[in-house]
């Protein structure tokens, strides 16, 4: 008989037939190995001969193999698993190398047009957010805004949240978001004020938009800022989940698993969840709490999430506790590191002008009017979107124009591929998983000349027809129905900071250029880009009137 290792399809049969013949006929010879050797090796085989005929099948028979990409691709999603996990968030510089040599797209997945990217993202009946993917990435917040698949539900969930996010909204509670910036501004003016005191801007930034987004939503702030050296266990923990965030998507049954073990035992096997857990405890507290006593809501200071989600004008509406907590978790993650990722230094005299007593403080209003101010929240924006990993979405089974091509109805590749889930294999069998990354429109250099060096300038000498084709392409809060919800308190937020900033402290920036040779190996993917350029900043007072 062959040894275990053979790996040739036809020995693997001779194998099974073999076995099957053994376990099969009350005649069978006794045999030289155990039971326990017997249903291992059928099992083995039978593993190995499925592997080889799903390979077969993929690179072969496969309704999409007619479009172009890496063999090992279309074998296996162990590819992507390889560059997210191993390369650590590689993905997506390789989709855009694979582009290079495949052209507007390859395999079945990824596209790399404006037109692609319109048609996967506003059909939000049509086309819905895979299942799979966000499973694995929001396991720990499924039943809310963002993790929900179905459109209704999302849609359901988005309605009750939209009035708190309104631009009506976002202005009447500007004054939150002032007084937080007005508290960073004195902590880096006291703090931070030499050489040997400098500051990594970045961590400011995010113990600034976690307090932002907590006072905003619940009325009840985290306090970041009041942590020395913005160190705040919130923001280690957000920062953790966030680096083992390819895992997560990989392995998604390993999450689940961790947050239902008791939390001592998940402490005591590692300290990677801890700040996670305590965000997450102290959000099962707030809920639980206004649960008990929906009337403290009348005495909140302002207009929270609870207000909008323990009321729903349906009852049937009204979010399960899981949800509720779900839901303050993603809007504490989305609302924290999206925004602070956005935040760079440039000096605006813009401002002075716009603002020449600036101990008066200034609206929103007013500040989206500014057009240096608005080129360089965009430009910031393009270089840096909140989100760079594609996001999939699945057709729903008829064929579908993308762009230019008619993606036929499929497999679901992304079943297919999946390494652990061999159930998968008979489900689904009508959809196909398309997704297109920002980066592709973001550093098109047809578009955006030039397009690693930030240019805020590009946004104000376009011609009106190159402009408007710059803000079809700039699309960092997504579009459609599951557009981001948090838009409007995003931009008023990034008005407000930029401009307190720059207008009221003289800051030094300890690295000089903008420019970053080669944007693939600057930033890592956790969804969200994390910049390996740290900035420093030192404060050197605050500015003089001009
Ligand atoms: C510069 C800042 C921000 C950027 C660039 C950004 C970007 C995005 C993007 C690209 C999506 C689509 C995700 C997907 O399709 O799965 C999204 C969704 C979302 N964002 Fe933001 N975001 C920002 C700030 C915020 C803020 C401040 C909040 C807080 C309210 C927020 C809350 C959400 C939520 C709840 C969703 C899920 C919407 C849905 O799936 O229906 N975001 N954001």
């Amino acid at each position: 008989m062959m040894g275990y290792r053979a790996t040739k399809p036809i020995a693997l049969t001779n194998i099974l037939i073999e076995r099957l013949r053994m376990f099969s006929s009350p005649e069978s010879p006794p045999s030289t190995v155990t039971n326990a050797q017997m249903i291992f090796q059928t099992l083995l085989a039978s593993a190995v001969l499925y592997a080889g005929a799903l390979v077969i099948y993929r690179v072969f028979l496969h309704p999409l193999r007619k479009y172009p990409g890496p063999v090992l691709a279309a074998m296996t999603e162990g590819y992507e698993a390889y560059y997210n996990i191993v390369k650590k968030g590689g993905l997506v510089t390789e989709i855009e190398r694979l582009h290079t040599i495949h052209g507007k797209f390859f395999s079945v997945l990824h596209f790399r047009d404006k037109k692609a990217f319109h048609d996967i993202y506003t059909h939000g009946r049509t086309l819905i957010k895979e299942p799979q993917f966000y499973h694995g990435l929001f396991g720990h917040c499924e039943e809310s805004s963002i993790g929900y698949s179905d459109p209704e539900t999302a849609k359901a969930r988005r309605s009750l949240l939209a009035p708190l996010f309104s631009r009506r909204a976002v202005v009447a509670l500007e004054y939150t978001i002032q007084t937080k910036i007005d508290q960073l501004l004195t902590l880096l003016k006291e703090n931070y004020n030499s050489p040997d005191s400098s500051l990594e801007i970045s961590s400011a930034y995010r113990s600034l938009t976690l307090d932002i987004i907590t006072s905003y939503c619940f009325a009840e702030c985290t306090n970041a800022l009041d942590f020395q050296d913005f160190s705040h266990p919130f923001i280690h923990g957000i920062q953790e989940m966030l680096q083992q965030l390819w895992i997560q998507r990989h392995f998604p049954f390993l999450l689940p698993l961790i947050l239902h073990m008791p939390q001592k035992l998940v402490l005591l096997l590692s300290h990677t969840f801890k700040g996670y857990l305590e965000l997450r405890g102290n959000l099962e507290r707030q809920v639980d709490d206004l649960v008990k006593n929906t009337e403290s809501l009348s005495i909140a200071e302002h207009e929270t999430i609870y207000h909008h989600l323990l009321a729903p004008p349906k009852l049937q509406d009204r979010p399960s506790r899981k949800s509720l907590v779900d839901e303050a978790v993603t809007l504490v993650g989305a609302g924290t590191e999206t925004t602070s990722l956005t935040i760079r230094q440039k000096i605006l005299l813009e401002l002075d002008e716009a603002w020449p007593d600036k101990d008066r403080p200034i609206s929103f209003v007013v500040l989206e009017k500014l057009p240096y101010l608005t080129a360089f929240i965009r430009e910031t924006l393009r270089f840096s979107p909140g989100v760079i990993h594609p996001l999939p979405r699945l057709t729903s089974g008829t064929t579908t124009v993308i762009g230019d091509w008619e993606v036929p109805p499929g497999v679901s590749a992304i079943d297919l591929k999946r390494p652990f889930s061999f159930g998968m294999v008979f489900m689904e069998l009508t959809q196909t998983a398309v997704e297109m990354g920002l980066l592709s429109m973001h550093l098109n250099a047809e578009v955006f000349p030039d397009p690693q060096t930030f240019k805020p300038e590009r946004w104000l000498t376009a011609t009106d027809k190159d402009l408007s084709e710059m803000l079809e392409n700039l699309s960092p809060f997504s579009k459609g129905p599951r557009i981001c919800v948090g838009l409007n308190l995003a931009w008023c937020e990034l008005y407000l900071i930029f401009a307190n900033i720059f207008r009221k402290l003289d800051l030094t920036l300890l690295v000089t250029d903008d420019m970053i040779e080669d944007y693939g190996k600057n930033h890592v993917d956790a969804l969200v880009p994390n910049w390996s350029k740290g900035y420093r900043i030192v404060v050197n007072g605050v500015r003089s009137e001009e």
